[in-house]
């Protein structure tokens, strides 16, 4: 086996994410589909999509070069009849994550475990069913917090709760913290809101606002190597004041803040890959997709390697400040753009 190939930025790949559908029974005023636009697909089974045999024989190549984590996403993954044997075919040594909106989770989540799934991401905005139905036009708030019960259940954890942090859910933040911090087998993150991929900027909220006051209530802060990302660590009701606080008496909220964050792309370790089999370099670009069709063994291996090779820190290099301090194209990128199929 390879050790992890390396971009031209120092930045290895260790993981991959992997969409496994555009479908989605919801439908969140923040979605970037990873990336894609609103390009949702409708509910029924698209053509297009990569088959459980696609799936697997590409992680089984990006496993020869030392990728030893998988994420499956969406749209939402789960509903992907054939999840259980994608994750049941991935190769052993990959540790195998999954992010979804939690409403399937009910009466799956064991299935899921047993075929080899480590742990979840469920996206939940916010405790209160009115704010969750405006936000994900879905009355599926009550399955939803069943699904978290029963991921954490059948030990689908650390079970992490996505948050958007903008207008809509800014008044849950506090509560969301308390609830992670007070109950076993959660953590919880705040994510940026995107307006660059999402629209609407005057929903923004200056994630700074959250750094400042978490930095301030928590006990202990840690970064985590992929993105550089701050976690803060947040004592429970119970936790005694002169105790260590981790899991056990307290909980972890990670902060996502990619948004004009050289630092956060400067240690982004993660290749894209599309339903369709597209490799993406970057969540933010769709000008460099690389189809791998029905491809060889040999030439996934080659067009994987290309990806890496040609991987670009997004904030920082692709996009750079002008004098005016506004992020625009870098303009050696504009004259010479990385080649797509
Ligand atoms: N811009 C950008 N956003 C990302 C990246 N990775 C994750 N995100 C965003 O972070 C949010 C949470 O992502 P998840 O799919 O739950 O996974 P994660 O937090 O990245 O991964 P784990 O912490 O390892 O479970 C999503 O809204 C993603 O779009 C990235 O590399 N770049
Ligand atoms: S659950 Fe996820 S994929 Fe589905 S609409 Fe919401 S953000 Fe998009
Ligand atoms: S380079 Fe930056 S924007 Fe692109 S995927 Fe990585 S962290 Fe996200």
């Amino acid at each position: 086996m390879d050790g992890p190939l390396e971009d031209e930025f120092g930045r290895e790949v260790t993981g991959v994410r992997v969409s496994l559908t555009d479908r989605c029974n919801f439908d969140c005023v923040y979605c970037h589909n990873e990336g894609l636009g609103d390009t949702r697909g409708p509910m029924e089974p698209d053509d297009n999509e990569m088959t459980a045999d696609d799936v697997v024989r590409f992680l089984e190549v990006v496993a020869e070069f030392g990728v030893g984590k998988v994420k499956f996403t969406g749209g939402e993954p789960m509903l992907r009849q054939d999840l259980e044997e994608i994750i049941r075919r991935t190769p052993e040594a990959m540790e195998v994550s999954m992010t979804t909106n939690g409403t399937f989770l009910p009466g799956r989540a064991e299935a899921l475990k047993d075929a080899g799934l480590d742990r979840v991401n469920v996206s939940q905005d916010a405790i209160d069913p009115d704010a969750f139905a405006e936000i994900t036009k879905s009355g599926a708030y009550e399955q939803v917090l069943e699904g978290v019960e029963a991921a954490v259940d059948a030990g689908l954890t650390p079970v992490k709760l996505n948050m958007v942090v903008f207008k809509h859910t800014a008044g849950y933040v506090e509560g969301m913290v308390e609830h992670a911090a007070n109950n076993d087998g959660l953590r919880l993150q705040l994510i940026e809101y995107m307006p660059e991929l999402t629209g609407n900027p005057e929903w923004n909220i200056d994630i700074q606002r959250v750094h400042d006051w978490l930095a301030n209530i928590s006990a202990r802060i840690e970064h985590r190597e992929m993105h550089d990302r701050t976690r803060y660590w947040i004592a429970g009701d119970d936790a005694a004041a002169d105790e260590q606080i981790d899991e056990s008496n307290g909980g972890m909220v990670e902060i996502v803040d990619p948004v004009e964050n050289p630092t956060f792309c400067a240690n982004c370790h993660r290749v894209r890959v599309t339903h369709e089999g597209y490799l993406k370099g970057c969540l933010n670009r769709n000008d460099d997709l690389r189809s791998m069709g029905e491809m060889s063994r040999e030439e996934i291996r080659e067009t994987f390697r290309e990806t890496v090779a040609n991987r670009v820190p997004y904030y920082g290099e692709y996009m750079v400040r002008n004098e005016d301090g506004e992020w625009v194209v870098n303009d050696d990128y504009l004259s010479s753009p990385p080649t797509a199929d």
